[in-house]
């Protein structure tokens, strides 16, 4: 093996190998767990040993998102974006088309809240997303998000939204008014409320929007004076304030699934949606709960569970709640209204960082680009704020409202693209992406992966690769690949369509569907020529190839 100085990087050429002879030299092994297996840790396989086994391609038997397919071929490896997007769809991108614009934007996974609309317009909003996959080639995953049980207003009555203004009287009520809600009432979901309430207590809409004081409690209504006037929208969260804390008494109770939830459940199990998303986690053990529920009835799709970490009482249980979970969100919108602002910048530091070490994926939402919903760029701030999640390099952005319901879906995710470009390649120049990874294996198997994994990032960079390759059939090795954030993009094949839809959310992972046979060298062998034929890896481009059957790291140049 000589090294060889090319313009762009180190690279490795080999002389060719006769057949019966071992091509791997041996590498000292760096544990003494390893001579138990058969197989070298590491192989450098000479580039002929793989060209001369090359099939004939076939195209169509790898599956890989067109949006990224067009970005590979058009930009080249290093610039593909890493970071991946998340948008809500609400009225203004529910329609075939406006969902294929955002597919083209490079939206990673559609997310529908149950909050709002109805079960047929959600299931309507996953048979469009679906479509769009299935008869235009893009890989977009589904991801539900439940209601969750904290207060909130009700409907207003079918009204899009009323103004409360400064000094005015308005009613907050535990009864039922459906449609016949009087001026100035608002219906509230927790009937709890107006006894835990007291008079002199401060009500936040949306974490201080509009602000009330609570003046009078007659039964079940509580009487209030407006501080700060401002819009309220349909079902608005409301905190209650005293003495400058947040009061938790009954509300804490609640159910963190509620009965509606455990419908709606059931219903995204049905439609085999690809993530939930579970609202106001306070603890592990409804996340636990819920993965057993679903592994029982969802036998086909694997269905991944997202934490939502909004609840300020899930702060003093993050480990356990994150280690429990598939990955986490943190939702600035109720976190904000829980907990100070000013701590939320660095919670979410702390939730991104420990997410990372952890090993699960975590999405960075709420406000992002919150002016965007009524205006065609975003403000400055909002730019520095989308830099600092990509800076901490989270797995992926969330546009809520921006997608939902604002004018400018599409400029919106087109800001949120361009950001990620632009801050991952500055990261890559100051080469800021050295995150010392801890262990977090349990037993030996898992701890053997992960190493293989932390060695082929840091060779992937030292030698400036253009991708690594992962073959994976859980997911479980192409994101302790991601986790490293490798300064070259991550191609996780997998056989299992459902797991390559939740790849779709970790940080630099590319995923493809191929079929795999037994044999893991020659669904190797097959995906080079596959991907060759396709224009999506080219001669001369450096490869590191990571197996978690094989046990080993190749180092491939592709001829
Ligand atoms: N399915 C839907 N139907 C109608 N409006 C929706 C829907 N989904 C989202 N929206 C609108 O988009 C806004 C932002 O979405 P999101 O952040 O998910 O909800 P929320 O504001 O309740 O936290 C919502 O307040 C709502 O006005
Ligand atoms: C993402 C969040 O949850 P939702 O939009 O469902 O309130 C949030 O609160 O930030
Ligand atoms: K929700
Ligand atoms: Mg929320």
């Amino acid at each position: 093996m000589t090294p060889s100085v090319t313009s762009k990087s180190l690279r490795f050429s080999f002389s060719i190998a006769p057949s019966h002879s071992n091509p791997y030299p041996k590498i000292p092994l760096p544990h003494p767990n390893f001579h138990q297996f058969p197989q070298p840790l590491l192989l450098l396989k000479p580039i002929s040993a793989i060209q001369s086994k090359l099939l004939v391609p076939d195209a169509g038997a790898i599956v890989v998102d067109r949006v990224t397919e067009s970005e590979l071929k058009e930009n080249g490896f290093r610039s593909t974006r890493r970071t991946k997007i998340v948008c809500t769809i609400g009225p203004q991108t529910c329609g075939f088309d406006e969902l294929e614009a955002l597919a083209v934007g490079g939206m990673n996974v559609a997310r529908i809240n149950m909050c709002h609309g109805t079960r047929e317009w959600h299931r309507q909003v996953i048979e469009h997303v679906r479509r769009l996959n299935e008869e235009k080639g893009f890989g977009v995953a589904v991801m539900m998000d439940t209601e969750g049980s904290e207060i909130n207003m009700g409907d207003l009555g079918g009204a899009t939204s009323a103004k409360a203004e400064d000094g005015e009287i308005w009613t907050f009520t535990v009864r039922a008014l459906g449609l016949d809600c009087p001026d100035r009432t608002i219906t509230v979901n927790y009937d709890g409320f107006a006894e835990d309430v007291r008079v002199g207590d401060e009500l936040l809409v949306d974490g201080g929007m509009v602000r009330f004081v609570v003046t009078e409690k007659i039964g079940p209504d509580v009487i209030c004076c407006c501080t700060d006037p401002g819009m309220l929208l349909p079902r608005a969260n409301l905190t209650f304030w005293r003495d400058g804390s947040l009061v938790r008494e009954r509300n804490a109770m609640l159910p963190t699934i509620s009965s509606k939830d455990w419908l709606d459940i059931d219903f995204g199990i049905a439609e085999g949606v690809d993530f939930i998303a579970v609202s106001f986690v306070k603890s592990a053990e409804v996340i636990k709960h819920l993965k057993s529920y679903i592994a029982a009835r969802s036998l086909k799709n694997y269905i991944a569970v997202i934490a939502k970490l909004e609840n300020i009482d899930s702060l003093s249980n993050l480990e356990e709640i994150i280690l429990a979970s598939d990955g986490a969100m943190v939702a600035r919108g109720d976190m904000g209204a829980q907990i100070p602002l000013e701590q939320v910048p660095s919670v979410q530091e702390n939730i991104v960082q420990l997410c990372k070490q952890l090993n699960k994926p975590v999405i960075v939402a709420s406000q992002l680009l919150e002016s965007m919903v009524e205006y065609p760029i975003p403000t400055r701030a909002e730019v520095a704020d989308v830099s600092e999640a990509v800076g901490q390099q989270a797995d992926a952005l969330m546009l809520s409202g921006e997608s939902a319901m604002g004018h400018y879906p599409e400029k919106a995710l087109a800001v949120l693209r361009s950001v990620s470009l632009r801050i991952e390649r500055w990261l890559r120049e100051k080469r800021h992406s050295t995150l010392e990874v801890q262990t977090v294996s349990s037993s030996v198997h898992i701890g053997i992966q992960e190493e293989m994994c932390n060695a082929a990032v840091k060779m992937a960079n030292k030698l400036e690769a253009d991708a690594l390759f992962v073959y994976t059939k859980t997911g479980h090795m192409a994101s302790l690949l991601s986790r490293n954030r490798p300064d070259c993009p991550v191609f996780a094949f997998t056989p299992n369509s459902s797991v390559r839809r939740c790849l779709n959310l970790q940080w630099g992972l590319i995923p493809f569907c191929l079929s795999f046979s037994d044999e893991m060298e020659s669904n190797l062998r097959r995906s080079f020529p596959l991907l060759k034929a396709r224009g999506m890896i080219n001669s001369g481009d450096l490869i590191i190839v990571v197996s978690d059957q094989l046990r080993s790291i190749q180092v491939i140049n592709v001829s």
